[in-house]
């Protein structure tokens, strides 16, 4: 039988993952989500057949794998809720959950379970997710390829041995797709200055970035290469690439990714207090 996977929490990030899961044949009736809001379940209940609950501890009673995948805020009171279904079953725990470490996460569900630790990222819904996985001493090598097959069913996996480079993580992957979601706001924004119509200059700027991806991901040329290959000289391209390397566009992007990094440690912090 299909191992039961429950997610504790419906939002974007478990529905994200949830329908790539759907989208690349993972049986639903091996999924449950829960939310406090049958509201938010319905939708993944008769769009993609998977079982829902509004009772976390009953769910989790009959889950080989629980994902926890509600706000790092309200994570605490949410293990607390979960501490004697999941001492009682000891499924593998997966948390989605920025800053949180396993630690705390195995000190608030009542004492040592396997733990690990996932930073994925929303184009999980479209199976182009990409997700770093930490696993901690407890979780053995079945549940690290169950794991595994888990989130390469939604996109590239790549496991880390430190915990901490998970932050590292958050700033490159978890929290990027928005950087290139702003990069499309302010190139449709352009467009439409330079007199495209704003839907033309949308589907254009979205076409390139996943043209570029997709060619940088088919060749074994460095990125520099493949963006001088662009830039003839004298010509349009490298007039664009002067002005954005004068404007700053490296610094404050290594600047965003540091501060999207600390953050993830502030909440570890700030959260993961007694
Ligand atoms: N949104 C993103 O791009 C990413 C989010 N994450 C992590 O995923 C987690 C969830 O984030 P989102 O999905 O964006 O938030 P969200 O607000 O969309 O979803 C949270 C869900 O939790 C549910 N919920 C609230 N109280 C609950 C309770 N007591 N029991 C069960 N469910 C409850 C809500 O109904 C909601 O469906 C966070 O910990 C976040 O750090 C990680 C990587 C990327
Ligand atoms: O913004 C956040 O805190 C979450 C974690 C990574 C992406 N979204």
């Amino acid at each position: 039988m299909a191992s039961q996977v429950t997610f504790i929490g419906a939002g974007n990030m478990a529905g994200a993952i949830i329908g790539g899961m759907i989208e690349s044949g993972f049986a639903a009736d091996a999924i449950t989500a829960t939310s406090p809001d049958d509201a938010v379940l319905a939708p993944l209940r008769e769009r993609l057949g998977i079982h829902t609950a509004t009772d976390n501890a009953a769910a989790v009673a009959e889950a080989d794998v629980v994902v926890l995948a509600v706000k790092p805020q309200i994570m605490r009171q949410v293990c607390e809720g979960l501490r004697d279904a999941a001492q009682a079953r000891r499924p593998l725990i997966v948390s989605v959950a920025a800053g949180l470490p396993a630690e705390t996460l195995e000190r608030w569900l009542g004492g040592e379970l396997p733990v690990v630790r996932c930073m994925p990222n929303t184009p999980s819904l479209v199976g182009a997710g990409a997700a770093g996985l930490y696993a901690n001493a407890r979780v053995d090598e079945a549940q690290r390829r169950l794991a595994t097959e888990l989130m390469e069913a939604v996109g590239l996996v790549e496991w880390v041995d430190d915990e901490a480079l998970l932050e590292a993580v958050t700033a490159v992957s978890g929290s990027a797709p928005a950087y290139f979601f702003l990069m499309f706001e302010a190139m449709e924004e352009a467009g439409v200055r330079l007199g495209l119509p704003a839907d033309t200059a949308r589907r254009l700027a979205m076409q390139t970035a996943f043209g570029a991806a997709k060619m940088a991901m088919a060749s074994d040329k460095p990125p520099a290469e493949l963006k001088r290959n662009v830039m003839s000289p004298g010509g349009t391209t490298e007039r664009a690439i002067e002005h954005l390397e004068q404007a700053g566009l490296r610094t404050a992007l290594a600047e965003a990714m540091e501060a999207c990094a600390a953050r993830a440690r502030e909440m570890a912090d700030e959260l993961g207090r007694d």
